[in-house]
């Protein structure tokens, strides 16, 4: 048995709207101070409310939930796991009240993201800095698991997944089709300062594109674009866009398209809209043949690599091998000045 230096893991995630009276509040919680124009909003409220107002991302959270209990419990780790999000319910404040409650003194973070950056790993920090505040100084300490983007939970789901979508195309046209994998886009000043010397995002997701490539596909061309970009017109983020891009696909000789959100973890709305309804139309468009990737979701694999992930963090023997596949530098703690936020996007 390890010696248990935490008492509790937590899912730290985004959160979504499940009704459509939830999906106005919501989006203001999601863009409070951060400039992103009216237009953009209505346009996005349009989205979560062609789904019923519902967006599958807190019951793909409950569902990892139920899948990491699961897979703790028939790995012998006796640890309660709770779940708050960063922008609805359970909010994360309230699920650190109940830690509390309950006598958690020192707590495992897992955040529904792989990567680094200020949306993707410093929001969470700072998530788990204002719900201990808000809870006071009997708040129990959360530590935040390191990035995963190139562990092989993350990676061989993701390759798994392409493989499949590939399967699904005519096999007669497989050496004209192209891998595409796709990131949520962020302004090119956050990209900036991804990291701790900078543009670790975007290096850390070429990594990603790389690896799954050469696991699923190793005789296919691939690329890396964006998708679901928001904020003024005017600030630059990072390009091209996965619509644009499918565009200059067919005059170079392509004739059909993976579409791999390697940037994701679940099929949330980012995910469903974004890709299987508009790129998949775009594709459509073009005449070009179209599969979507899944994500890990609950994939064993994946709920393994989280179990991995907290016993890398527990100590004893045997528990602190980092799983991993990519070269670039990786760390449990992230220094206090890395992926902050630019003051243009802070607003
Ligand atoms: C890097 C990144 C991830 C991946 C990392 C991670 O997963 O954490 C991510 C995930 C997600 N983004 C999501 C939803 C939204 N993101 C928005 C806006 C923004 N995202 C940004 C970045 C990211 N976003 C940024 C820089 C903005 C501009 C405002 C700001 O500076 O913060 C907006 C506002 C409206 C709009 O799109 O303009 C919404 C509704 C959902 C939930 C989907 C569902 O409900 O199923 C998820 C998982
Ligand atoms: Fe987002």
């Amino acid at each position: 048995m390890v010696t248990m230096a935490y008492d509790a893991v937590v899912l730290l995630s985004f959160g979504g709207p499940e009704h459509p009276d939830d999906v106005l509040p919501f989006l203001e919680n999601v863009t409070r101070g951060r400039g992103v124009p009216p237009e953009r909003l209505a346009e996005v409220a349009e989205h979560y409310l062609h789904f019923g107002g519902v967006s599958p991302i807190n019951q793909q959270c409950r569902d990892l939930l139920a899948a990491m209990r699961a897979d703790f419990a028939a790995n012998g780790i006796d640890l309660p796991i709770y779940w708050g999000n960063r922008n609805w319910h359970p909010m994360l404040a309230d699920t650190v009240a109940q830690m509390r409650d309950d006598g958690v003194t020192r707590a495992l973070g897992f955040a529904t993201s792989a990567y680094g950056g200020y949306s993707s790993c410093r929001q969470y920090w700072e998530d788990i800095g204002a719900a201990r505040a808000a809870v006071g100084p009997d708040a129990p300490v959360i530590d935040k698991l390191r990035h995963f983007h190139d562990h092989p939970g993350f990676v061989e789901p993701h390759a798994e997944a392409v493989r499949a979508a590939l399967a699904t195309l005519d096999p007669a046209r497989r050496a004209t089709t192209r891998l595409v994998f796709t990131a949520h886009s962020i302004p090119t000043s956050m990209a900036a300062t991804a990291g701790p010397e900078g543009g670790r995002y975007e290096a850390q997701l070429r990594e990603t594109a790389r690896l799954v490539a050469a696991a699923a596909a190793p005789d296919l061309e691939y690329d890396l674009v964006w998708q679901s970009r928001s904020g003024p017109p005017q600030v630059p983020w990072l390009e091209p866009d996965v619509n644009d891009h499918l565009a200059t696909l067919p005059a170079a000789g392509v004739t059909g398209v993976v579409v791999s959100p390697i940037g994701f973890v679940s099929d949330h709305l980012e995910v469903v809209w974004d890709l299987d309804t508009e790129a998949a139309t775009t594709a459509k468009q073009l005449g070009l043949d179209f599969a979507r990737a899944g994500t890990p979701g609950v994939h064993p694999r994946f709920v393994a690599m989280v179990r991995e992930l907290v016993l890398e963090r527990l100590g004893g023997p045997g528990t602190q091998r980092r799983e991993r596949l990519g070269e670039l530098p990786i760390w449990d703690t992230c220094p206090a000045d890395c992926c902050t936020a630019p003051a243009r996007v802070r607003g």
